[in-house]
């Protein structure tokens, strides 16, 4: 089907059912009976209302019988983006739970990350986290890989080659206790290279971000010098910021001279309308003020909190200062891989919050959909681009069937669409997620062998 109409626009593909999205003033909108076509650069074309097909067709030159139907229990949900994760961190996801950051990052974390120096090995784990993310609905990742300059670009030409749209971020440290680490020209040059070879490569949705591990591991110069690359090449920015106490008071004894945490970063131009900060538990009013000043986001990673006991973000106080946040797995803090387990972990600790003080207000279902979906599209700057079904956007999307068979989830006679996309969030799985799409490209189910 590829007739052209008079804006010479050629649709690829139609579809037509409910669609389900956040927009900025609702967090869940549900479209029954909808149609919408992808145009041939996997752009939303047209969105219009069932009933309205046939004008819809002549308009755009498409034959009704085109027209692929949603059955029942289906619909479609825009793709969902993780803001923060360690694609090299996989392989012990689901494990080493039992310490607390600084030393958790000593024990497993930086010996398993010394190991991408071996493209093999990198090989296998960068393709089995793309593969095991996008099947899980995660059409957007903003990946840390590892130091390795090389490993690194596999990971991005990885997620090229299954059609995930990524961030990914070479991982830059000039000092910590452990033999895991460059020295600070190293990092810089290797940066350089890593963005240059990158952006060579003209990757349609593959990007590179620059990426300080955390204020505890970077010296002030290397700091200074990746606030200077991401300016010089308009990129983003990602790392972490007060994830644990006792990293906090680290910092502080680190670099005596700064008011805060979040002004660390600020004075070495690491915070910008581009930039993505993990965590933030421990961030002050005034802190949270500074990060709507430069637009920088937050990433709420509540299982990987959770797991290494690191704190419970308030993120109605985030929302309430007006700072862009999203979700994020954290994958291997975060033991698993799932944005939707992002969603309900997110719950869940907004409900903790409500247990300690009645009067707190708890995140809804709505609301953490939207961080997992259009929230987290603001948080990487891509709004412009993805996070909903907007005319002109890209079509990330997933499409959902809660009626599969042996599926995690049961449907009853006479059930509301709120109430099948609710029991979606907090029941449902990979197997309810029978397509997924990255600008308009099928890639869910995943290619053969
Ligand atoms: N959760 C988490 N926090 C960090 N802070 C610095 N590095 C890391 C990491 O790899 N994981
Ligand atoms: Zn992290």
């Amino acid at each position: 089907m590829t007739s052209q109409n008079d804006t010479t626009i050629c649709i690829a593909h139609v579809y037509r059912g409910s669609f389900v999205h956040s927009t900025r003033s609702a967090a869940v909108e549900i479209l029954q009976d909808t149609v919408l076509g992808v145009d041939r650069a996997g752009k939303i074309a047209f969105i219009g209302d069932g009933s309205d097909l046939d004008r819809l067709s002549q308009k755009w030159g498409f034959k009704p019988s085109d027209v692929k139907q949603l059955g029942q229990c289906e619909f479609f949900m825009p793709g969902m983006v993780d803001t923060h994760i360690h694609a090299s961190q996989y392989s012990y996801s689901g494990t080493a739970l039992d310490l607390p950051l600084l030393q958790w990052l000593n024990t497993y974390t930086f010996p398993v990350e010394a190991r991408f120096k071996d493209l093999s090995f990198a090989m296998d784990v960068y393709t089995r986290v793309v593969k095991r993310t996008l099947k899980n609905g995660t059409t957007t990742a903003c990946y840390f890989a590892t130091i390795h300059t090389d490993a690194s670009l596999l990971l991005g030409q990885i997620a090229d080659k299954f059609g995930q749209r990524a961030l990914v971020g070479k991982v830059c440290m000039d000092h910590n206790n452990y033999n895991y680490k460059e020295t600070q020209m190293e990092s810089v040059e290797e940066t350089k290279r890593f963005i240059q070879e990158l952006l060579k490569k003209e990757y349609p949705h593959v990007r590179p971000v620059v990426t300080p591990r955390f204020a505890v591991s970077c010296s002030s110069d290397l700091l200074s010098a990746l606030g200077e690359i991401a300016r010089n090449n308009d990129l983003h920015i990602q790392s972490h910021i007060s994830e644990t106490k006792e990293e906090v008071e680290v910092v502080k004894e680190l670099f005596p001279d700064h008011k805060s945490y979040t002004d660390v970063y600020k004075k070495h131009h690491l915070l910008t309308n581009k930039t993505v900060m993990a965590h933030g538990c421990y961030l002050t009013d005034e802190e949270l003020k500074v990060f709507r000043e430069t637009g920088a986001a937050i990433s709420h990673c509540p299982n990987s909190n959770t797991s290494l006991c690191s704190g419970i973000l308030n993120t109605r106080k985030v929302l309430q200062n007006e700072v862009k946040l999203g979700l994020g797995t954290d994958v291997a803090g975060g033991y698993s891989p799932s944005m939707l387990d992002a969603i309900r972990r997110a719950l869940d600790s907004s409900k903790v919050l409500t247990i300690q003080d009645p009067n707190f207000q708890t995140l809804t279902f709505q609301e953490a959909f939207r961080l997992a979906t259009l929230g987290g599209s603001e948080a990487l700057g891509l709004d412009e681009q993805i996070g909903n079904f907007e005319v002109g956007k890209d079509f990330d999307a997933l499409r959902v069937n809660l009626c599969v068979p042996d599926g995690p989830v049961d449907v009853f006679p006479g059930e509301e669409p709120m109430v099948i996309f609710e029991k979606f969030l907090n029941l449902g799985d990979d197997r309810n997620i029978v397509e997924v799409y990255v600008a308009g490209r099928r890639v869910v189910p995943l290619p053969e062998k």
